[in-house]
């Protein structure tokens, strides 16, 4: 990537929905932004380049890509880095054998993912696609702080244009269900490194045979740095999945199973391999040799496990006889039969419970009816949140969306922090014994007693890190005179240590009465009745809850959280513009590919685009940048003004008019302004064009839809076919080219 690390402004190629919107809206971008002079960089870190990039050795010249999410990693480490950044597949295994089937299909070389690496040759090739899957990219460019919240514009189209709610009753049956003991956050142990202790440490399995096995060596620790150690028990986990199935037929409500696969992806797809053995326990425990035989791996999910044994007669009656047996289930698409526990990557649990909370307390079930659901959280460390957040819209209703404050958040995310950066130190116990951390001075910081099976794992988060989130929940809070409450667990080893930072940083600072601390369950609750109330509140959190409270505050308050703003200011003073807080739509791809229409909603690019411009005339001294962002904040504001975001419906205007709409406002506003006279003159006629061609843009952007389209590959479309099917207006094409 020597090439895009030159550039102004990078723009990220990534994957499914957002990947299809720029094919429309980036070359309205380079055309605008050249006029400053301004360069755009395009790195590739889709799924489909991540996987080409890995094995280069497999493929021939003209198939090779350059690696450009490693030196992306390396350029957001310097002050130069300005870079927006929608949503990639974060992949679970099923999804990463779907793309590299899709390539081989394509004529790709590459190697099968081995399910079970014998040689060190099939070893060498699943750690390399094990690098790949999960939440690869964020953690590698994510070297700053998290600052996610609605423009002000954005926060008042919503009072005035509310969303539709459900309604929530006091009778209503939806609840959250967790593990009453032995999960993550009843064995959490938590320290700060001691300047006697920092150095390399190792995490050690000891058997009961005194053996000693190195689960990870070499593994620096520094001064400061906050190291977690905690365990999930698996008998636990299985005994509660049981009786939560148990539960919910009781209730007659249908099963539903949260979690985050996809971020927490050593820990997470085991718990949910879990769930479909306790969902299918009888077909398990007699038919097991034979699944095994089959390939079968449950962490991969219903789908997966289905396509294994669908030949065998046998054993699909003994599912069909255990699923009568069951309550009903949360579906993904009850039309096409997704369930709930199909792969680990559908129900991810940001975006999937304040689905359930936007809608009072509902899912959809195998018969396509609505209905309450069970939601099984099983760790407690967070899943308090969602259950005081259905209590309290049970008490007093569904929010009002029209009067609502907002929540805003700060978020302690920086170098990996804390159990989003914890799949290196997460291991699934080998057997029966004890593991701990030991110190390069030999000491041994923490020690559980395990059993084959358990989960356990190490979280760490860095001093630097810490300081610099507490000092950017100090500037947010001083900006905004807002509510500001650091959702910190005084009872969780985790958190006491970071209340041990944050409390003198505070007091130091003079501030400590603008700041509240409270465990994320009262701070749940007193962010909601603020909110009713009509006023702001910042959320400051650790990397979990940045993540959760992102969706479910936008979504309840905005009906989505496509239109945050989601800026990660970069510890060496570069800028990381994410677009919105959400993922990757890939609901949006399958109604375009079927009816081409894209719902995708551009407004968190629409917002990084004026962030970074802006960003880019500070860091650079460019004017012109300036005159660019500020012209680019007035075309938001006339989306909204003029309710230019898409429809979902078929036939109605969606995504590409949405940027015919962004282009011509931000034209029309650069024609408009006086600081600068020759980018006023250039784009008076470009937005003349614009204007002239209304009429014929628009109509040939509506001709296209409701037919099927072809975009040649899912993971890895055809350039040339996308540019076609999100570009068919030639009128704008002419203007823009
Ligand atoms: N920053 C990142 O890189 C992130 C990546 N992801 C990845 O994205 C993928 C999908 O994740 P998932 O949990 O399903 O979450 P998504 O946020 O992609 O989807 C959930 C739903 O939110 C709505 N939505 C999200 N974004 C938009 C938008 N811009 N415009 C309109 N509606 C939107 C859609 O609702 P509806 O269908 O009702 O229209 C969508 O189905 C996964 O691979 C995940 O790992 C997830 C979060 C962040
Ligand atoms: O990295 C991921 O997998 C998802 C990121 C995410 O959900 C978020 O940052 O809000
Ligand atoms: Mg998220």
């Amino acid at each position: 990537m020597v090439e895009n690390s030159t550039q102004d402004l990078l723009y990220t190629i990534v994957d499914e929905a957002p990947e299809l919107a720029s094919a429309s809206f980036l070359p309205i971008i380079r055309k605008f932004v050249s006029s400053a002079g301004i360069t755009v960089g395009t790195p590739d870190i889709s799924l489909a380049a991540r996987i080409i990039s890995a094995f280069p050795e497999s493929l021939t010249d003209e198939q090779r890509q350059s690696n450009d999410l490693a030196a992306l990693g390396e350029l957001v480490k310097t002050p130069a880095a300005n870079v927006i950044k929608l949503p990639n597949i974060s992949a679970s295994v099923p999804q990463l054998v779907a793309a590299v089937e899709e390539l081989q299909a394509q004529g790709y070389a590459l190697p099968d993912y081995p399910e079970e690496p014998q040689t060190d040759a099939e070893k060498d090739v699943r750690a390399r696609y094990d690098a790949i899957k999960g939440s690869a990219v964020n953690p590698v460019l994510r070297e700053g702080n998290s600052d996610r919240r609605a423009a002000r514009a954005v926060k008042n189209y919503a009072q005035k244009n509310p969303h539709s709610m459900g309604a929530w009753d006091a009778s209503s049956q939806t609840k959250v269900s967790s593990m009453p003991g032995n999960d993550f956050y009843a064995n959490e142990v938590s320290a700060t490194i001691t300047a006697a202790q920092a150095g390399v440490a190792k995490i050690e399995f000891v058997g009961k045979d005194g053996a000693v096995t190195v689960l990870k060596g070499a593994w620096p620790l520094d001064e400061g740095t906050v190291a977690d150690a905690t365990f999930m028990s698996a008998r636990a986990l299985s005994a509660f999945l049981a009786e939560a199935i148990e539960d919910t037929k009781k209730d007659g409500t249908m099963f539903s199973l949260h979690m985050k696969a996809t971020m927490m992806k050593v820990s997470d797809p085991i718990i949910f391999g879990h769930a479909v053995k306790a969902w299918l326990a009888p077909v398990f425990e007699q038919f097991g040799d034979k699944l095994d035989a089959l390939g079968v791996n449950p962490n991969s999910g219903m789908g997966d496990l289905l396509d294994r044994v669908k030949d065998d007669a046998e054993i699909m009656a003994a599912i069909e006889a255990v699923t009568a047996d069951r309550p009903a289930m949360y579906m993904v698409d009850s039309d096409k039969g997704i369930t709930n526990l199909h792969v680990p990557s559908d129900v991810i649990i940001d975006a999937s419970m304040p689905a359930v909370i936007r809608a009072g307390g509902k899912g959809w079930d195998g018969a396509g009816k609505k209905g309450d659901t069970n939601c099984v959280i099983p760790d407690r460390c967070y899943s308090t949140v969602y259950d005081e957040t259905i209590n309290f819209f049970k008490a007093n209703g569904a929010l009002d969306v029209t009067t609502a404050g907002a929540v805003a958040n700060v978020g302690l995310m920086a170098q990996k922090a804390e159990e989003y950066g914890s799949h290196p130190t997460t291991f699934e116990a080998p057997a029966d014994g004890t593991i701990r951390i030991v110190l390069a001075n030999g000491e041994t910081l923490h020690s559980h007693d395990v059993e084959g099976g358990d989960i356990w794992r190490s979280c760490t988060v860095k001093k630097a890190p810490i300081e610099n989130w507490i000092q950017l929940a100090m500037d947010r809070q001083r900006l905004t005179g807002s509510e500001a409450i650091f959702w910190l667990d005084a009872n969780r080893a985790h958190d006491a240590q970071l209340i041990a930072y944050v409390k003198p940083a505070l007091e130091s600072a003079g501030v400590a009465d603008k700041f509240q601390i409270m465990a994320p369950r009262e701070a749940t609750a007193q962010s909601l009745k603020t909110i009713t109330a009509g006023n702001d509140s910042i959320a400051i959190t650790g990397n979990v809850l940045r993540d959760y409270l992102t969706d479910l505050f936008p979504i309840l308050e905005l009906g989505t959280s496509a239109k945050m703003l989601s800026i990660v200011k970069l510890m060496q003073g570069g800028g990381l513009f994410e677009t919105g807080a959400g993922g990757s739509a890939p609901k949006h791809v399958q109604q375009l590919v079927e009816e081409n229409h894209l719902r995708w909603d551009s407004m968190g690019e629409f917002c990084a685009l004026g962030e970074s411009l802006n960003f880019l005339a500070d860091a650079q001294g460019n004017a012109k940048a300036g005159v660019l962002g500020n012209a680019a904040e007035v075309a938001t504001q006339g989306i909204l003004d003029h309710n230019r975001s898409p429809s979902r419906k078929v036939g109605e205007p969606d995504n590409r008019d949405s940027h015919y709409w962004f282009a011509r406002y931000w034209a029309e506003a650069l024609a408009a302004q006086s600081d600068d006279a020759d980018l006023a003159a250039e784009f008076a006629g470009v937005a003349k064009a614009l204007a002239d061609g209304e009429e014929a843009i628009l109509a040939e952007l509506a001709a296209v839809q409701g037919q099927p389209v072809d975009l040649g590959g899912y993971y890895h479309t055809d350039a040339a076919k996308t540019a076609k099917v999100m570009r068919p207006s030639a009128t704008l094409n002419a203007i823009i080219d």
